[in-house]
């Protein structure tokens, strides 16, 4: 296990510690008359909070001159499926990142479950609540085995016996529909599997705790790079694992509430709720899935038609990524006429 340990500061940085403050009831979200017209930026109105699990308050990030996050303020309510969308470089990773606690907010707060929230994720740290990064690249060890992966912190921080982790491991690999890849590499696994192993090693418990608290999870662009049909299975997979309102909070293996930032329209459509849409450093428009192709926020109506007219300047990321295109085109086109003239 020399390996693992070797490790264990960077997987322990993706959850949150956990220890229950109490809280045994989490009303599902209760949507007024409100919802139901254009509410651009502005949070629906709820009966009550009790059942906030992450609220971001007016959060600012920058990175050096680059000013990302201006004023971010959401809440992620328990039973809720989020989506977090907008253009390239707007600070979408960056939000799950501050929410995870791996990254401190410059400005602003962090709640959860209404305790304030100073810096960074710590060890020692009481929160009440488990969150989970699955990281874009699915982050796994690339020394370790899948079944080292999935039960890693299970082998780091429980008393349960390596017998006991390898049957959960392999339960859990079931789960996401992965059988008999226990002792491969990640360099044996295609993307799509690498991200179900993710997904498995995200959702995977001490079943030997007497009380388990809600978790939620934050996906960074999980169906990134799969092709339609493996993106289906990921985006079931995604909502299959997530608890409902009528579910017992908690549930080992359970999800309580998850926040998925997406380019994806099939994963906005198949495995998200509701929708925050960040542009320029603030959530600039919210509402429910189906009001997103119906919006007549101007910023939402160009994102999602994809046109080029319209408020969404073509940010830097992208003109870079252009630029990259453009050399990339050009190179190869020298590269030909050499070839060619050879
Ligand atoms: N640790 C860092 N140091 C410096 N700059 C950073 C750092 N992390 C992010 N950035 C910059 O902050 C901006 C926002 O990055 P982020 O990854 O949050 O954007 P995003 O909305 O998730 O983008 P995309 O949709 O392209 O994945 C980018 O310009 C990025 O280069």
């Amino acid at each position: 296990m020399k390996r693992r340990n070797e490790q264990k500061s960077v997987i322990c940085a993706c959850m949150t510690s956990t220890r229950n403050l109490g809280h045994d009831e989490f009303p599902g979200p209760k949507f007024t008359e409100s919802s139901k017209s254009e509410n651009w930026s502005k949070e629906v109105n709820h009966e009550d909070d009790s059942d906030v699990l992450i609220e971001c308050r007016n959060v600012y990030k920058s990175f050096g001159e680059k000013h990302i996050l201006r004023g971010v303020s959401f809440k992620i309510r328990h039973g809720e499926a989020v989506g977090i969308i907008g253009p390239s470089g707007t600070g979408k990773s960056t939000i799950l990142k501050i929410i995870a606690g791996l990254l401190a907010p410059d400005k602003g707060e962090v709640y959860i479950r209404g305790r304030k929230r100073s810096g960074l994720i710590g060890d020692d740290e009481i929160s009440g609540l488990r969150i989970g990064l699955v990281f874009q690249s699915a982050a796994l060890f690339d020394s370790l085995t899948v079944r080292e992966n999935v039960g890693f912190l299970l082998y780091e921080n429980s008393s349960m016996s390596d017998d006991q982790i390898s049957q959960l491991v392999t339960e859990n690999l079931a789960a996401v529909g992965l059988k008999g890849v226990e002792e491969r590499l990640p360099s044996e696994l295609s993307g799509g599997m690498k991200k179900r192993v993710a997904l498995a090693r995200s959702i995977i418990c001490d079943i030997t705790k007497e009380s388990i608290e809600p978790e939620v999870l934050l996906y960074d662009e999980p169906t990134a790079g799969l092709d339609p049909i493996a993106s289906t299975v990921v985006e079931d997979l995604i909502r299959s694992v997530h608890t409902k309102d009528e579910d017992v909070p908690g549930e080992p293996g359970k999800i309580s509430s998850y926040v998925v930032v997406t380019h994806q329209h099939s994963t906005i459509k198949r495995a998200v709720d509701r929708l925050l849409f960040l542009h320029e450093g603030k959530v600039v428009w919210q509402g429910m899935t189906d009001e997103f192709t119906t919006s007549i926020n101007p910023i939402v109506r160009q994102f999602a038609s994809g046109s080029l007219d319209g408020p969404i300047r073509d940010s830097q990321e992208n003109k870079l990524q252009h630029t990259r295109l453009v050399s990339d085109k050009k190179s190869l086109s020298c590269y030909a006429k050499l070839m060619a003239s050879k």
